[in-house]
């Protein structure tokens, strides 16, 4: 065996089988349980991984819906690291949307009821003078690499669920260590509960979160700016993961900390990445260039103005656009139609400015009695090649919407991004007959394949940000760098891209499929590390050539290593 993979371990007998860093169950061999007081708190067969995840994976076959899977596989967790992430692995495909969307959303709504245990650091408002406390009791000792954090105000699509957002900072916790090659033990999730402004939770004499309105402006600031000072006090390396802030804050909050501490928003740089990816690829199906499209982003949140900027940085660097010529490629549509001029600050956030189109450009054009122009008039108008939903709006891209934008271009590329998946844009299977089979198609959940007309599959890629961003988190990690910067994220973004199948045959997939997920994120992690290293964002001693060497040796991987009781070992 691997010299490395010898642990001394100070845990004994129960202390042993409950954590699930160093549980083994059944794996124990004779020798770890006369050494670590186990013989009599386990039956005497002694299991191979194999057998535990045949067997384990027997019993999740007996649950008979998703959400009581989900609950099945967050128990595993909780007890045996190993056996969790290679059942997982060994599924990846049929497994991820237990434990991420669509099924986590049904999992993180319904928190208060189906809760049972502890799942990550609970940081609530009313107790801030003991966070330091609070922060300290749950990572002493530990060599935190990631912290995933989120106040729950903006849940995939399903929006505020309040203390229940700590399900998807697990479950991102998740895929970085399934997907990025992450220690389990090395990352940290935590929910900042705030309050919530959702009724139903506020009315549930069941619910486990603080039942009190959310808090907004200075007080919310401290409150934040409390638990980023702790998290860059005591791991001023670790990479600082914020998920499904409200999209105010997100934008905010990921100005604040950027140039002092390595933070990623996920829904705006991991959202803006993946989907850049995917129209690469698509773009190299067309064989035009990213400059050359007319870009529609529907829903102009968090994750829109993401991927608008993602991909103007890209025209910019590539195609030597200016940026100012490179806005002007983007129309973005939010609940008041298109964002132009006349919508008035009050309905324009600051940070849209760059994407404002001008009045006098919609002379003519038909609006609303509120003077909006609609999705559809866009479409009509612009002849867009490109168009991108993340607006939880479900069903937003009609038959007519469809249909009018593949008069105007031979292959349409329609992504429609919103999570879970019943509140996707347009179902890809009708996007696809409508356009008979022209349209180039990604969603943000996992859905069938559809048919061409030629009897043909068309793999519905997952244009996910689970799909690139832990290699992009991983990459920062390995090259220990002080900041997650917009080049290292396009470097991976562009290293996703030149992995795309559609590259290859025109009629496969826009991206590679999820069960490829840890090799495409560890190839993401070099690109990353590699440019890091070149721009000097970077914190190591080893040079460019060496990044794909690290980061294969830095991979956590789901072995059981050989434990030796020694009393000053690990715990
Ligand atoms: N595929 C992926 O990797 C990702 C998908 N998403 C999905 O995108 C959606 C939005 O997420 P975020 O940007 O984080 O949320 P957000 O709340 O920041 O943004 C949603 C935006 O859509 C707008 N909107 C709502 N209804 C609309 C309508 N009827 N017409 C036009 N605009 C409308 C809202 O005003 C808001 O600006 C969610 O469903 C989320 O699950 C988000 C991040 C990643
Ligand atoms: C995928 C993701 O981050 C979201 O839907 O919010
Ligand atoms: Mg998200």
């Amino acid at each position: 065996m691997d010299r490395q993979m010898i642990f001394r371990v100070a845990l004994r007998g129960d202390e042993l089988l409950n954590n699930p860093r160093f549980n083994k169950g059944t794996a124990f061999t004779v020798a770890e349980r006369k050494a670590f007081g186990l013989t009599g708190r386990l039956p005497s067969k002694v299991n191979t991984l194999d057998e535990q995840c045949e067997r384990a994976y027997l019993q999740l076959q007996g649950r008979d819906s998703a959400i009581r899977k989900n609950s099945f596989l967050q128990s595993m967790k909780s007890q045996n690291f190993v056996l969790y992430y290679t059942l997982l692995s060994r599924h990846l495909r049929e497994l991820i949307p237990i434990i991420y969307t669509p099924t986590e959303a049904e999992a993180i709504s319904d928190y208060s009821h189906l809760f049972r245990r502890s799942e990550g650091l609970y940081l609530t408002f009313p107790d801030q003078d003991t966070m330091e406390q609070d922060f300290l009791e749950q990572t002493r000792g530990k060599d935190i690499d990631l912290i995933v954090c989120s106040d729950s105000e903006a849940i995939l699509g399903i929006g505020d669920q309040g203390v229940g957002g700590i399900g998807i900072s697990t479950a991102k916790a998740v895929i970085y260590s399934l997907i990025g090659g992450i220690d389990p033990s090395q990352s940290l999730s935590v929910v900042l509960d705030v309050g919530t402004d959702n009724e139903d939770l506020l009315n549930d004499h069941l619910y486990v979160g603080w039942p009190h309105s959310r808090i907004r402006g200075e007080e919310y600031d401290k409150f934040v700016d409390k638990f980023v000072q702790l998290v860059r006090k005591y791991f001023p390396r670790c990479l600082l993961h914020f998920e499904d802030f409200g999209v105010t804050n997100a934008q905010r909050l990921l100005k604040r900390y950027k140039e002092t501490h390595a933070v990623f928003n996920d829904d705006i740089q991991g959202t803006g990445a993946v989907t850049l990816s995917c129209v690469m690829a698509a773009v190299g199906v067309t064989k035009t260039k990213l400059s050359e499209q007319r870009y529609i982003i529907y829903g102009a949140g968090s994750a829109g103005l993401g991927i608008a900027r993602q991909l103007r940085d890209a025209i910019v660097s590539t195609d030597s656009l200016s940026e100012h010529e490179a806005n002007k490629l983007f129309y973005l549509i939010d609940k008041h139609g298109l964002i132009k001029q006349s919508l008035g600050d009050g309905n324009i956030r600051e940070d849209l400015k760059d994407f404002v189109r001008p009045d006098d450009e919609w002379a003519g054009v038909k609006e609303n009695g509120a003077g909006e122009i609609s999705l559809l008039e866009t479409v009509k108008k612009i002849k867009p090649t490109v168009l991108i939903g993340c607006s939880t709006h479900a069903s937003a891209f009609t038959e007519e919407v469809i249909k009018t934008m593949a008069e105007g271009c031979q292959r349409p590329i329609i992504l429609p991004l919103s999570n879970p998946s019943k509140l996707v844009e347009v179902d890809p299977k009708n996007a696809n007959d409508w356009t008979n089979g022209k349209a180039l198609l990604a969603t943000g959940s996992p859905f069938p394949p559809a048919k061409m007309p030629n009897g043909k599959d068309y793999i519905i890629a997952e244009c996910n940000n689970a799909l690139i961003y832990p290699g992009l988190g991983f990459g920062a990690i390995v090259s220990k760098s002080r900041r997650m910067t917009d080049t290292m994220i396009i470097a991976g973004a562009r290293r996703l891209a030149s992995l795309s199948p559609a590259l290859k045959d025109a009629d496969d997939a826009l991206l590679p499929d999820f069960a490829d997920a840890p090799q495409i994120n560890f190839e993401v992690a070099v690109a990353v590390a590699e440019q890091a290293i070149e721009e000097g964002s970077a914190d190591v001693t080893w040079t460019k050539e060496e990044a794909r060497e690290r980061v294969q040796k830095d991979l956590w991987l789901p072995i059981y290593g050989e434990y030796v009781y020694a009393k000053d070992g690990m715990m």
